[in-house]
Formats: C-alpha cells, structure tokens, sequence
C-alpha cells in the first residue's frame, strides 16, 4: 500500500491505483492495451506536462508535454540513455541492443549500424522484391476470404531469414514451415506469455531471481540453433555476403567490441563513483550473436507484418487512396530501390498515416540513469525511475494531428512537430531497423497493390480491437480481406 503512496507524496498528478494492480487492471483483464492505457491517462489530464501511474506495484511517469518529449528523446537523452534493467549477467542472449545499457549500449549499436546504410539496403532491395512477387503468387491461389495477415507474416519471415541471415525458410513457399511455426509459438498471445513480460517488465530483478525467461526454452532453443548454424556455415564457407549474418562473422573474427573511454557527457555513469564501463570489451561469442540476432528476428518480422496489414485495412477502408496510390506506383515501372524510396510519396502517406493510426509499438519506454527536473515543473525524478512516452496518445491527440481517426495521407506532407510521430521511436534510440523495415513495407504494398483490388471480406466491427495479450499490436480477431486480380496492362 505505501508503494501506492509514491506520486501522492511527491504532489505528482496520478489516476487513483489498485492495490498491487495499480493502473494496469484492464490490461490483465484484456480490456485494454498498455498503449490504450496509457492513452486514457494522457487525455484524462489534459493539463499537466507530466503525469504519475502504477505498472503494478512499480511508479512510473508519462510524459504529456511535448516539449518534454522531445527532451527525453532527444535534447536530454543523456539522462535517459536505458530503456530496462534486466540484469546482464550471467545470459549472453541479453546482451542485445535492445536491453543494453549505457556505453555497452552505445559501442554494441556503432557496430551494428552499418548495417542498415542505404549501400546496404539497396543490395537486399532485390531479395526483398523477389519475396514480394512470391507473396503475390501465392496469394494468386487463394482470393477470396484471405486472412492477409498471415500471409503477410510468412513474407516478413521469409525477408527478414533471407536478408539478415541468408536463410531460406519457406515460410511463404511452403506455407508451414517449421520456421514459421516456432514463431508462431513465440508470439502466440497467451496469458502465461503475457503475465512472464509483464513480471520482466514491470519487476526485472524479482523476474530474474525467478529465473523467468523472456522467451520460452523451446524457442530459444530452436533459434538460437538456426543462428548458430548460420553462423557456423558463412564460417565454413568462402562466401561473402552482405549480410547480417557476414557482419557478425566479421565482428566475430575480431573477438570483442571495445567499449569508449570515459567521455563527459557521460558522466552520469560515474555518480556513486560508478566506473564500470571504463576501458571494458565485450567479448563476443556465438551466443553474443545469437542474443543480438534473436531481436532483429523478433523486432524485424511480427511488427513489420502487423504494419502491412492495417496499411491494408486502411486502404481496403479508403478506396479513393487506394487507386491514387496504385496510380502513382504506376508511374513508375522500373522498380527499383530509389523509386520506392523517394519516389511515391502518397504511398509512403498511407504507410505513415497508417503506422501512426496503428503502431505495432504504442509506448516508449526510458529509464532515468541521472537525476532529472522536467523543465518548467517541480518534478525531479531519481535515477532508475521508468519514464513512459506514450506515442499511441500523441498519435490521436486532435490538437497535433487533427480528426486522429480518420485516414489523411495527405496530411503528410507538411510535416509535423519534432517527436510528434513515434511509430519507431526518436533520438539514439530510434528503431535501427526502421528503414529496413519501410522500404519492406512499402516494397510489398506496391506489389499487392499493382496486382490486386484489396476489399473487406464482410462486415468488420471498427475500430478493431487490439489484444491487449499480443506483442506487437495485433488484432483480436483475424481480418478477412477479398483479393480482385488486377489484369496487367
Ligand atoms: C514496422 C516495423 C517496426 C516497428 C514499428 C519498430 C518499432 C520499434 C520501436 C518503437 C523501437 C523502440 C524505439 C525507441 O525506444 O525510441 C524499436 C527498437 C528497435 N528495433 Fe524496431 N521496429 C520495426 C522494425 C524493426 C526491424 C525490421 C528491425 C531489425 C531488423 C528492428 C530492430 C530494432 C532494434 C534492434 C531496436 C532496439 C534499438 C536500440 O535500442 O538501439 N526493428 N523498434
């Protein structure tokens, strides 16, 4: 109860808690999403820059203001550099970008950001657009009744194996893969699933004491043998590609990443006369990699094909922005990288509008590492206080995107205020994969759509409602679409 105490005593304004649920009930209940939650709690004090809630029994902040949004993002990151405390020792499969903090963060991320240079992501863009034109044939033998989704996510797998780890799955060709179907075992939306996150989530240390794994034993097992094995023949073998995969090898050659000495904006680290990271290497083994590779898997394929689909929904919904983004990727018959990337600008309106109505990501997460008054409050917040920027309610705040619930890609083309679109992030802690990721996205809507007319297949209840028990955002109910074979010209 007096952990209950924690945002009263400091005058900070908060939703009343329950007892050891605090503000996250609903989402245990499969009411509501964190993202919708911490939606409601955005709009339901409309006047405050910053305001407290209870992940349970741990207190945490949204940032509303969005000046203060983009300071934690990007103007202070320095205070906000973590985004968990996962203890890292002792489970090299944590060592990934994701969970990594302070400098071991930073050096791990130089590392591997080279590997989403555009040089980079030409190269994969043919891989890409062959899996795309497998997706169309296979969709060419099942039109009418078609659950996109799935579908959609044996082309995600089959991208993101092929480009990242020169795997060929199968997943699209021969429908069930065992690829596939141990990813479908890893994100299946189940309570036991959803109440170990939560427990990693909400209390790291208690999760870790209780040996409580973010992925199950059969999958880490199962991928991280895939890896392995992809590693171990790029090794074997004189090939060179240009790939996830070849990088790591590389690094691998090398044996560890150093990490920077002391550097003064990162003097936080060294409060309390911490000096850990001074002068450290992280050695780098086969299962370094594997825990780096697991989360591009795992970041890089449900996410992508959540986006696809509501893009798809999106313009099954709104037929005038369909054919005018099927008459702009017309004009443009050489399908190349550049013309993806720079030249379809409706096209790539629908993804953002899309992505913004419906991001498979609907809050940011950030851990305080130094002490921190919100500019403009009283409101200091100690390190290791989790501050939450909840993107979801950005997203549909009327006075930053006006009528949030309808479909604009137009309203694209003016911009918008600095960190007011968050389907990836902002600041150093962006998504590393995000442009990867749009050039896949929209690689496969301009193929879907130069080959089909894509309609609802009956009626749908709107707006869809997301499982509050899924990873990344997706819908209760799958969504059945009709596919109408566009004859080519
Ligand atoms: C539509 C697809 C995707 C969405 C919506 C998405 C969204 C996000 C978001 C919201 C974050 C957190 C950013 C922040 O805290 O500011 C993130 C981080 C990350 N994403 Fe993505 N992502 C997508 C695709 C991908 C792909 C394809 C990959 C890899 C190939 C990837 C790898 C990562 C990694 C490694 C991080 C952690 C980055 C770091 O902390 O340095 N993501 N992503």
């Amino acid at each position: 109860w007096r952990r209950n105490q924690y945002w009263k005593n400091l005058g900070v304004p908060h939703p009343k808690p329950i007892l050891f649920f605090g503000n996250f009930l609903d989402l245990v209940l499969r009411r509501k999403t964190q993202a919708e939650i911490m939606r409601d709690i955005y709009n339901e004090f409309p006047d405050e820059p910053v305001v407290g809630f209870y992940q349970f029994l741990s207190p945490r902040l949204i940032v509303r203001g969005q000046d203060l949004v983009e300071r934690v993002l990007v103007k202070d990151f320095q205070h906000f550099v973590d985004r968990s405390n996962f203890p890292q020792s002792g489970n090299p499969l944590l060592l990934n970008l994701f969970g990594l903090t302070g400098n071991r963060w930073r050096a791990m991320r130089a590392k591997f950001s080279p590997m989403f240079t555009t040089g980079k992501l030409r190269h994969m863009f043919p891989q890409v657009n062959e899996i795309a034109d497998d997706l169309v044939g296979v969709l060419s033998k099942k039109t009418t009744d078609v659950n996109l989704k799935e579908e959609i996510s044996n082309f995600t797998m089959d991208v993101i194996s092929s480009c990242a780890f020169g795997l060929e799955t199968g997943a699209l060709k021969c429908g069930n893969s065992k690829f596939r179907e141990e990813s479908k075992f890893a994100f299946q939306p189940s309570f036991k699933q959803f109440a170990k996150r939560m427990l990693l989530f909400s209390a790291p240390k208690l999760a870790s004491a209780l040996n409580v794994k973010f992925m199950q034993a059969r999958t880490e097992k199962y991928f991280g043998g895939v890896i392995r094995s992809a590693l171990d023949s790029r090794r074997r073998s004189n090939l060179t590609r240009n790939d996830f995969v070849q990088q790591m090898v590389n690094l691998l050659e090398k044996g560890y990443v150093e990490i920077e000495n002391h550097h003064p904006s990162d003097d936080y680290l060294d409060i309390e006369g911490n000096k850990r990271y001074e002068n450290e290497k992280i050695e780098l083994n086969d299962d370094v990699m594997v825990g780096q590779s697991f989360v591009f898997l795992l970041a890089g394929f449900e996410t992508t094909a959540t986006a696809i689909s509501f893009t798809c929904l999106e313009l099954a919904l709104n037929e005038d922005a369909q054919n005018k983004a099927r008459e702009e990727i017309k004009r443009f018959p050489n399908f190349t990288y550049e013309n993806i990337r720079d030249n379809m600008p409706f096209l790539e309106g629908c993804v953002k509008e899309s992505l913004r109505m419906h991001p498979p990501v609907g809050n940011l997460v950030r851990l305080c590492v130094k002490a921190y008054t919100f500019p403009g409050t009283a409101v200091t917040i100690e390190p290791g206080t989790f501050v939450n920027v909840p993107s979801l309610a950005i997203h549909s705040n009327p006075d930053i995107y006006p009528e949030p619930e309808d479909f604009v890609p137009e309203r694209w083309h003016a911009g918008g205020p600095p960190c007011s679109y968050l389907p990836f992030g902002d600041g150093p802690r962006i998504c590393i994969g995000m442009r990867f990721a749009t050039m896949e996205i929209k690689c496969c809507l301009a193929k879907l759509l130069l080959n089909y007319r894509i309609k609802l297949h009956g009626d749908l209840e709107l707006p869809v409602k997301i499982d509050p028990y899924s990873f990344f955002g997706g819908p209760v109910k799958p969504i059945f679409f009709d596919l109408e074979r566009i004859p080519a010209e």
